[in-house]
Order: structure tokens, then sequence, then C-alpha cells
């Protein structure tokens, strides 16, 4: 076991996704750790080291500590620390032992349309807390969702819980989340988030309604052979009601998907009125349920003060409509790769239902020990002062990109106006009955530190759709319980026909383990069966009949009065307040020119001793030179040939002195 933090032991991991890898951890038996247990499990989601590299994150990190460390919901997987080790950054989350939706969706088709709501209204609640909060998720999609287990009148159910808040608030880090970007998966993002409009909660509420229509009918609205298209076919087409749908969950569905997100419901109003669908839509709902059910639109009420996401168009400055927004900035453009698919065959390159996998470069599994680098903190570099610099790629955008080649899901993306040819929307005139009622914020009360379950009081309507003491759950395996008629609303064929459910092998723990160590399974038959029944199974609808073409007008030409975005002048960053004109002017700091580095041979091969060589042949060759020069530009040769009769007369006299001795 290696450890993360002075706190935490790494024991395997269970997952990788594009912005790191979860592991199975501990809490050290040795050390107390507010919240948890000594040796309780955990989850620790250990953050890429691009990611931590990026002093953005890393202040972002620090910063949105508390308020990841409060957000506390039953329906919400809690972080219960957030570790800054050197370069590692970490969330620790409490453990969740059963799949993600996404692959339970993959390998157990797709929900009835009463267990699809009853789901979704749990993660409507969860969005409801985290928006009272003021987090909005951004990145909603079912491998978000990790399904535990609930027991709930005796009766063990599926209890989605929400995950990866922290990333999202961590991707609104300014150097990340410019105002024409977007951060999400293409299958479930907004369209003003696809157009980098500003956003608000509202994004939510689009994705719960993508994600409701995915549940039960196993597959998106809104499809396309790569991420491009898809965006362009949130933004163009409206969503087709599948015929097996029942027609007060398409109404909710079909108001989330609004295009205009002042049109969709409020998460609180989401969450109460996919109540009212469940109870409403089975084939034992009474007449007034039936009624009520039918009815659900005037319950689906626009939060009247929708959570803005920070750092998104309208808090930096520059908010306001498209045509407001800075698009042009070729510095920053990144087209998402076309997908892979075959000709005539969609969707084949891209599936939006994948897991995220590893990224690009296909790095190593995570080594604690390598990356568990100390650094002092004052050796974090602080980020760089002014406006993020454009020119080089911010290291989330190098990763985004890569996990992009991948068909990555979640994605920061950035397109170019030009790329949409999205006709204007009109969206339908909003309903009658839709006054702004308060919702409230019943069923939410938020409890900072303390652990799950407490503060929490299911809003109004919340057992509507499960079992209540001597009554029969309508949507829910009934063993021994043959399908009956009645209700306006038949279900197909083997919709209420399913087979006694065994309870699941599993049971959570304390921290959410399973006794076993293994991934339990989810219950059988909490989702509808698609291949049971003789109509056309929920799972196997027929592809909604193609949009009719519409003509592509580009937008400049729909609003006329907004200017091409182009043409838009930017928007002054930094205006003097009216008080400080009398100061005399700063100098703006002087920007020291940037030095080039020396360009390099790219074929360089290192020779021992070189250096010293040549160092040795250039003292040679000057030497000469300057022999060269003294011989013949100085009277040197004259003396050379004196020294040499010197040299001449001394032997001669001395040799003559010899002779006479003799
Ligand atoms: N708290 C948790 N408890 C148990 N398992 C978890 C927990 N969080 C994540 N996992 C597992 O780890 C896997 C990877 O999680 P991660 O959030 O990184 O993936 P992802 O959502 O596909 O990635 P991304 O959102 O970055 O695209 C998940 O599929 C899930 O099975």
């Amino acid at each position: 076991m290696r450890p993360v933090g002075s706190k935490y032991l790494l024991e395997e991991t269970l997952g990788r996704g594009a912005t790191g890898t979860v592991w199975r951890g501990r809490v050290r038996a040795d050390v107390e750790v507010p919240g948890t247990a000594p040796g309780q499990q955990v989850a620790i989601k250990i953050l890429r080291e691009e990611l931590a590299a990026d002093p953005d994150v890393v202040m972002r990190f620090l910063r949105e500590r508390s308020v990841l460390l409060r957000l506390t919901h039953p329906n919400i997987v809690k972080v219960r620390d957030l570790v800054v080790e050197g370069e590692l950054l970490a969330l620790v989350m409490d453990i969740v032992d059963g799949p993600d939706l996404a692959r339970y969706l993959r390998e157990n088709g797709p929900f009835s349309p009463i267990a699809g709501a009853l789901l979704m209204a749990q993660v409507a609640d969860a969005l409801a807390a985290s928006h009272v909060d003021g987090i909005v998720h951004r990145d909603l999609k079912p491998a978000n969702v990790l399904l535990a287990t609930a027991v709930v009148e005796g009766t063990e159910q599926m209890h989605p819980m929400l995950t990866d808040f922290g990333i999202a608030r961590l991707a609104d880090s300014p150097g990340i989340t410019r105002s024409h970007e977007f951060v999400g998966t293409p299958a479930y993002v907004a369209p003003e988030s696809a157009e980098g409009r500003p956003q608000t909660s509202a994004v939510d509420v689009y994705g719960a309604g993508i994600m409701l229509y995915e549940l039960v009918t196993g597959r998106q609205p809104f499809q396309g052979d790569n991420p491009l298209a898809i965006l362009q076919a949130h933004l163009a087409q409206e969503p087709q009601r599948p015929s097996t749908m029942p027609e007060p969950l398409w109404t909710v569905i079909e108001r989330c998907l609004r295009k205009d997100p002042a049109q969709r419901p409020g998460a609180v109003s989401l969450s109460r009125a996919l109540r009212v669908v469940a109870a409403g839509v089975g084939v034992h709902a009474s007449p007034a349920a039936v009624d009520a059910a039918l009815a659900v639109g005037a319950l689906l009420v626009p939060d009247p003060q929708p959570t803005a996401v920070r750092g998104s168009a309208d808090t930096e400055g520059q908010g306001g409509p498209l045509a407001g927004l800075p698009f042009g900035a070729e510095d920053r453009t990144q087209v998402l790769p076309a997908g892979q698919a075959a000709p005539g065959q969609p969707g084949q390159g891209y599936d939006p239902a994948a897991a995220t996998r590893v990224m690009g470069t296909q790095p190593p599994p995570y080594d604690p020990a390598a990356a568990t680098r100390v650094m002092p903190p004052a050796a974090v570099p602080p980020p760089p002062p002014g406006p993020p610099q454009a020119d080089a790629p911010h290291p989330w955008q190098s990763q985004l990109r890569a996990a992009r080649d991948r068909n990555q899901q979640t994605e920061i993306g950035y397109f170019e106006p030009e790329d949409f040819e999205a006709p204007p929307v009109a969206p339908p005139p909003f309903q009658a009955g839709q006054g702004h009622q308060q919702q409230g914020q019943q069923g939410y009360q938020q409890q900072p530190g303390h652990p799950q379950q407490q503060g929490y009081r299911p809003p109004q309507g919340y057992q509507q759709g499960y079992p209540q003491p001597g009554q029969q759950p309508q949507g829910y395996p009934q063993p021994g319980r043959p399908p009956q008629g009645g209700g306006r609303h038949q279900a197909p064929p083997g919709y209420a026909q399913r087979p006694p459910v065994a309870p699941p092998p599993y049971r959570t723990g304390p921290g959410g383990q399973q006794p076993g160590g293994g991934r339990p399974q989810p219950p059988a038959g909490y989702n509808q069966p698609s291949q049971q029944g003789q109509g056309q199974p929920y799972g196997q609808q027929p592809a909604p009949a193609p949009a009719p073409p519409q003509p592509a007008p580009r937008r400049a030409a729909a609003a006329p009065a907004a200017p091409p975005r182009r043409a838009e002048p930017p928007a002054p960053q930094h205006r003097e307040p009216p008080q400080r004109r009398a100061e005399p002017p700063r100098e703006a700091p002087r920007e020291t020119p940037r030095r080039e580095p020396r360009p390099r041979s790219r074929n360089r091969m290192y020779i021992p001793g070189l250096g010293c060589l040549k160092g040795c042949l250039m003292v040679l060759l000057v030497l000469a030179v300057a022999a060269v020069a003294l011989w013949n530009f100085t009277p040197l040769p004259e003396y050379w040939a004196n020294v040499q009769d010197w040299f001449t007369s001394a032997k001669d006299w001395a040799t003559g002195l010899f002779d006479s001795k003799k």
C-alpha cells in the first residue's frame, strides 16, 4: 500500500477518467481525519499530473476546498478531503460500491419510465442541493452517477450518487474556461455551453433531460458522427418523442431540453415533477395520479434565480449575447477531430456512452511513489499576473486535446461560430400555468461537516414513487403480481411483468465498502429488461424521424441587431472607476522582450573532449599566424641571421681554443 499525503494509503485502482485515476484507499489507522474512522475505506481521485502542475488548478483547488467539503447530500458523493502534496492533487471521497450509471446502462439496457423517472428525481435532488450552494456541475452524464443501494421500506433500491462536482469546479479555472470555451461532454452539453454563452444551473437541467431520455430509451436524443456534429444537433434539432414514451414523461424531457435556458424547469421542480410522473404512468396508477401526471407541465417551473456559472461569459465582463463574445481568436481555436465513423454508419466512431479512457499517450499507471515528489509549497509557481496567455496551450488544453483524439467524453472545446450552421431556434411558447411559484428549498438542508443522511428531508412527493407500506409500488418488480390493466397509460407489454427479484448479494457497509471487496452488481430487475414483452421494448425503439431539413441561415442574419462577432470590438478589460480619473496614469509594466531560445542542431552528437581539442587547434592556428606575421613584417630574420653569426663565431672561437691547447 502506498501513501498519499500523510493520512491515506492507496490499495488498488477503481478506474480512470480523463481527469485522473480513482483508487480504492483507506485512512491510515494511526491518524485521525475528521468525519472518517481510522482505517476506513475511501475513494481517492488523483488528478492527472498535467492538472496538478497547473497553477490555476492548484489555486482553485485550495480556494474551493471549503465549498467542496461542505457539499453534503444523500445523492452526492461526499468529498472528505483534498490533498495537495508537491505536484500531487487528490480528492478523497466516500467510496461507492456499485457501477456507474453508464456501465449499468450498457450492461442492463434501459430503465422503465417509472424507474428512470425515480432515479432522475434523486439526481435532480442532488442538483437542487448543489445549485443552492452555488455549484453548477456542468458535466452531468451517466458516467458521473454512481449506483449504490439503499434500503427503503425493507427493499433494496438503487441509490444514485452524483460525483465529480469537484472536477467541474476545478475546470472553472480562468486559464481553462475562457469566455468561449465549454467544459462538458458533447452528448450532454447545453446549447448555451456549446456556444460559449453565459451559463447557469439550467445547463445541469438540460443534462438531466438528456440523461432521462437516455435512461428510458437507451440512446441520446441528439446524435452525430463526431462531437462537432453532436453539438450542432443540440443547437439546431428539436428532440423527437419516441412513440412509446409516456406523454407526461415526454413533457418533462421536452421542457428540460428547451434551447432557451430560461424555459427549463429548476432542479427542485424537476425533482417534484418526476415523482408525480412516476406515480401517474404505471398500470396501477390511480385516476387522480394519472390526472396529476398529465398536468405535470404546470409543475415545471423555471428557477427564478438560477445559479450562474462563475467564469462563464457573463461573469468575465464580456457577457451578453453571443454576438458580444470575442469569437475569432485564432490562437485559441480548437477544432474537435472528426469522428472515425465509417461513411453511412453514424456514430460508429464516437461512442457517447463510452467511459472516458486513458489519455492520449497512454501513460503508465500512476505510481504514487514516483509521483509523490516533495516540493516545498513556496516552489509552486504563482499564477502569472495579467490575462491568461493565449499563445501557449494550457495544460488542460493539451490534455483534453489528447483525450479528444481518443474520442474522450469530457471536453473543453472551442468552436468558431462559422462551424455552427444552426438556424435560430424558436422554442414553442411556454405553457400556461407556469407562474413563478416559490419552490423553496424544501427537502434540502445543508449540514456542513455532517455525514450523509443528516439534515436531509425528502421533498414533498419523494415517496410517491416508492413502495409505501401496504401499497403496491409501481414500476418496481413485484413478486407474484401479474400485470393488470387499468389506468389511461398502458405500459408496453412486459412493462410490469417482472420476475420476482432476489435481493442483490451485496450491502453497503461502513464507508460503502463491500465485505468481500468485490464490485457488487446492482439489483436485478431494477430496470426494465429491454427484450421483454411482445411490443417494442424501450431499448429498441425506432430511431426518431430525422428532423426535416431546415434552412441554415447565419446567426447574424437571424439577429440583425447583433453585429457579426468578428466585427465586435473587444470589450475593455479594465476600466478606471470615475473617482480615479484624477490620478496620474500609471505606467504600464514594461514588457520584457521574450528571448527566443537558441536553435539547436537536430543532429547533435556528443564527442567527449571535442571542445578541448577545438580550443587547442585554435591556439595553434593563432600562434602560427602570429609567427608568420612576425617573420615577414619585423626585422626578425636579420636578428636571426645575427644570432646565427654569433653562434658560428663563438663556435669557431671555441674550436680554435680547443685546438691550441692540444
Ligand atoms: N467515489 C467512488 N467510489 C467508487 N468508485 C468510484 C468513485 N469515483 C469514481 N469511481 C470509479 O472510478 C471510475 C473513474 O472515475 P472518473 O470520475 O475518473 O471517470 P469518468 O467520470 O469516466 O471520467 P471523467 O469525468 O474525467 O471523464 C468510475 O467509472 C467509477 O467506477
